[in-house]
């Protein structure tokens, strides 16, 4: 290589300080050796399909390709509803038919012009879309399932019924507009790069990270006080609004509908094209719309052999492709790449990490990180504007589980700003109290009250905005979701904009978001993990894992933090940054409680000790005294010295 090749190829050290000066102005990372870090070439080869059939200039051809566009805008509503969060509604081609309705009525009965009767139909599918989904705050996953499926019923028995607007059985007939094939083609077109757009704006905000935690179902979104109940309505409303566009479009291309045209099948088939083409991939819908819609289209030269090889092809795909065709590539790019791919974790993976990590991580501990992680603490202003959280009172608080008495008649103070620790041999019902204290299980007698008020029966979910954040034992992560975004989850009650103002990238919301991504770079640094942000979490060793937990509990901000067994698995090192940060958090004025087997750091670090054992308090206080207790020296024989 020349040396000016040499010169001008960017060195690894240029690209880490670049990467960084990213990050610290609060972008996310730009992810590790994803398939989608070829986004650029991805759209490439779909805007040339964009436009072939200009280039064939074919009415068929034109027919053809709105016919997929309008798929996939329902296949890219679906995949915010599916592919992200989980949700399988077989329902989706009932609000497509609510949407066509309703601009065809709009147009043959209303007299409207077709731009009207399209944002008509937007809004009544978006509104229909939520309705649909009401029962999903309900019900698991296969009984909602099937409301959508009686959901479908419905329309079609409503469709029959107002007969007199809706053609019946006969279908409604006259619907034209005022635009040649060609021309309609590119509003489909537009329709899709403005579903898309907003597809991209959801999945990369809060509402996006929140869905993701919701459907992932663990502790991960509850504890960083995701709002389960407005992320779902929003993505129902979000689907159904894609539905009933492309219902208007649907009834514009087609001219005439009737109720055949949207059975069971065509839902079935939303569901298809999002499997097959690889769902929580922006490009699955596309790629499934193309391949289960215009091929069979284009078979039809082969008669009755076309629905064979498309049946064949199906189950080929479901067998050897089981995250579809854009998860068969992500796995093909990652072997490639000479990495393993990492969508064996299952659907909805957006990002796709470094293997091979190097374990030697170096992490310093300097007294410059120890004051940035003091200054950074400072300036964290509580959810509510003040600063001290008030005295947390635990007041003979009792659990049971069947037979085993976890917690019996446990009583505990903590005053604000100072560090507690937990401690107890193992099954003594440390983490049950974690769990009581933050809402996830309901004490049998007993109450915890915070400065006064009852903090017992008030939602897991709510108790971050009130400044209260904890990690867990096992590290629960987003595991499929990059190292930052799980840092950023912890942001989520941070952000004061409304979901309007993040959808539309307006207001306060891109700001709200970089101060927040800034805030997510420094506490990453902080704690070693920086150079892992584009990383899938999943892929972290597991001291970094639990690093990150904790990074993700500080974006809470909290005032009151909650440790369980944070030291456990970690090296010398790392627990030399946990240490610090521990201190720097006292000091900054947070109360923190430590559940904690590594009794010589508790001794050190806390203030106050409560010693627990077969569910009850042996005794509590300073930790020189508390140590030196003989109760408490039996209970850890052989371990305090
Ligand atoms: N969800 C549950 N269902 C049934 N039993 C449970 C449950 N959670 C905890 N227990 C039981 O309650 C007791 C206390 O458990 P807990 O996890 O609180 O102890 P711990 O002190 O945190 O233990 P360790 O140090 O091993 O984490 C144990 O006997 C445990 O088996």
């Amino acid at each position: 290589m020349s040396e000016l090749m040499e010169r001008i190829r960017p060195t690894k050290g240029d690209k880490a300080s670049r990467s960084a000066a990213r990050l610290a102005s609060g972008r996310p990372p730009r992810l590790r050796d994803s398939l989608q870090r070829t986004w650029f070439w991805w759209a490439l080869l779909v805007a040339a399909g964009v436009v072939f059939p200009v280039l064939s200039d074919s009415t068929y051809i034109y027919f053809l390709a709105g016919g997929i566009g309008v798929y996939c805008l329902v296949g890219v509503g679906m995949n915010l509803l599916y592919g992200l969060g989980g949700q399988v509604s077989l329902g989706q081609g009932a609000i497509v038919a609510v949407g066509s309705y309703t601009a065809g009525i709009a147009l043959v009965h209303g007299e409207l012009d077709m731009w009207t009767a399209l944002v008509i139909a937007t809004v009544v599918g978006a509104v229909t879309g939520i309705l649909m989904g009401l029962p999903s705050l309900r019900l698991s996953t296969w009984y909602f399932a099937l409301t959508t499926l009686a959901f479908g019923e419905l329309v079609l028995g409503l469709v029959e019924y107002f007969s007199e607007y809706t053609g019946g059985t006969n279908g409604l007939v006259g619907i034209f507009v005022d635009l040649t094939s060609g021309e309609l083609y590119w509003v489909i077109v537009a329709a899709n790069v403005v579903g898309l757009a907003l597809y991209f704006t959801f999945v990369n905000s809060r509402l996006g990270r929140g869905l993701i935690a919701i459907k992932e179902g663990g502790e991960a979104g509850t504890v960083s006080g995701v709002r389960t109940i407005s992320i779902k309505v929003i993505v129902f409303a979000i689907s159904g609004a894609y539905a009933g566009a492309a219902g208007a479009l649907f009834a514009y291309e087609q001219q005439v509908i009737a109720p055949d045209q949207f059975t069971t099948n065509f839902s079935i088939f939303f569901i298809v094209i999002i499997v097959a083409g690889g769902y929580g991939r922006w490009l699955g819908p596309v790629i499934g719309a193309l391949a289960f819609f215009a091929v069979p289209e284009l078979l039809t030269d082969l008669n009755e052999w076309r629905m064979v090889i498309y049946g064949a092809a199906l189950l080929l795909f479901m067998a050897f492709a089981p995250n579809g065709i854009m998860g068969a590539l992500e796995a093909l790019w990652a072997r490639v790449r000479g990495r393993t791919p990492k969508d064996a974790a299952g659907p909805g993976s957006r990002s796709s990490g470094e293997a091979g990590y190097d374990e030697d991580l170096e992490v310093s501990a300097s007294a410059a990180k120890a004051e940035r992680l003091a200054s950074l603490l400072r300036s964290a202003e509580a959810p509510d504007g003040s600063t001290d959280i008030g005295r947390l009172t635990v007041d003979d608080v009792a659990v049971s589980f069947g037979g085993v008495k976890a917690l019996q008649g446990v009583s505990m103070t903590l005053d604000s700003g100072k560090i507690y620790g937990l401690v107890g041999p193992n099954g003594s019902g440390k983490t049950t109290l974690l769990n009581v204290i933050t809402g996830i299980y309901k004490p049998s007698t007993g109450s915890v009250h915070l400065h006064g008020e009852l903090l017992t029966g008030v939602a897991p979910s709510k108790l971050a905005a009130l400044g209260i954040a904890r990690t867990f034992q096992t590290p629960r992560l987003l595991k499929d979701l990059s190292v930052w975004e799980n840092v950023m989850l912890g942001g989520y009650t941070a952000e004061k904009s409304s979901s309007l103002e993040v959808l539309l990238r307006i207001g306060r919301a891109r700001k709200e978001s970089r101060r927040l991504g800034a805030r997510a770079y420094e506490l990453l640094d902080v704690l070693g993990l920086a150079e892992h942000a584009g990383t899938r979490a999943g892929d972290l060793p597991h001291g970094l894992q639990r690093m990150l937990e904790i990074a993700r509990a500080l974006m809470v901000q909290p005032r009151l933090l909650l440790l369980d067994e944070p030291a456990a698995g970690l090296s010398a090192d790392e627990l030399q940054v946990l240490d610090q940060l521990v201190r720097n958090l006292g000091g900054g004025g947070v109360t923190v409680l430590l559940v904690e087997h590594h009794i010589g750091w508790v001794r050190e670090l806390c203030e106050h000790v409560t010693v627990l054992d077969q569910g009850k308090v042996v005794t509590a206080g300073d930790p020189e005294t508390v140590f030196v207790d003989p109760r408490v020296r039996e209970t850890y024989l052989g371990v305090l010295g």
